[in-house]
């Protein structure tokens, strides 16, 4: 991996990060910071189109203006149909790691070689009802497999613990993969998740319904390292 701040974030491993969906987006400059002095390494973007799931939420305008706000590490989660023809845009608005549905492309290989071309992170993102197989083939070729704990499309939702045994067995397929979950991630499903072996922990609903992002962030940190795998 050639991009610094995916490096970085890998490196940094394990990472939380906080999904920018239910965030206050009237306030966004006063998130982040929030978020930079809450001790976050990394923020993922919820990116979605209306069409591949049923809501809309932001693109590259929003995109572009975060990283003018931060130089954390930026997560892209594309949940759009068509991402290739996107993948220029988001990296021009500033995305350090794209991540994209194998239920939104025909044919993965030419989105990924794409995506490569522009020296970002890459990464496949795999729905609750998706098997792993459809991933298996490219694990050489990406620096992440995103494993939904919910469908795509919205926040808030309950954690699905079929996530949890896809995460074990790409684990089990490939030691050194960087595994990130996403979706219903909180203080009761977390533990589990890296148990499991992720890595990068997106979390949404669970750090900005509270009304104390840092308290809720060092609960959740926590219990990653109560739950860790490596830790005797
Ligand atoms: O990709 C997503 C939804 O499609 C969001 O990243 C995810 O849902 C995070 O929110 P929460 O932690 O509340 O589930
Ligand atoms: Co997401």
């Amino acid at each position: 991996m050639t991009n610094p701040r995916v490096k970085q974030l890998f490196e940094a491993s394990p990472v939380i990060l906080p999904s920018l969906l239910q965030c206050d987006f009237g306030n966004l400059e006063r998130e982040v910071r929030q978020l930079e002095e809450d001790g976050c390494q990394g923020l993922h973007l919820d990116v979605m189109d209306g069409v591949f799931v049923p809501n809309i939420s932001y693109g590259m305008p929003v995109v572009d203006a975060i990283r003018k706000l931060t130089d954390l590490p930026l997560d892209v989660h594309l949940m759009i149909q068509d991402p290739g023809k996107y993948a220029q845009a988001f990296s021009d608005a500033g995305a350090d790691l794209l991540t994209f549905h194998v239920e939104a492309v025909d044919e993965i290989a030419p989105v990924l070689d794409n995506v490569r071309s522009l020296n970002m992170g890459t990464g496949l993102v795999l729905n609750p009802g998706t098997a792993i197989e459809a991933v298996t083939p490219f694990l050489n070729e990406i620096d992440v497999v995103l494993v939904m704990s919910v469908d795509a499309g919205f926040g808030g939702q309950a954690f699905n613990p079929v996530a949890l045994d896809k995460l074990k067995a790409l684990r089990a397929i490939k030691p050194d993969l960087i595994l990130e979950i996403d979706g219903g991630v909180n203080l009761e499903t977390i533990g589990s998740c890296r148990e499991a072996g992720a890595d990068l922990f997106v979390v949404g609903s669970a750090i900005f319904r509270s009304s104390d992002y840092a308290a809720a962030l060092d609960r959740l940190r926590l219990e990653v390292q109560r739950h860790d795998p490596h830790s005797s």
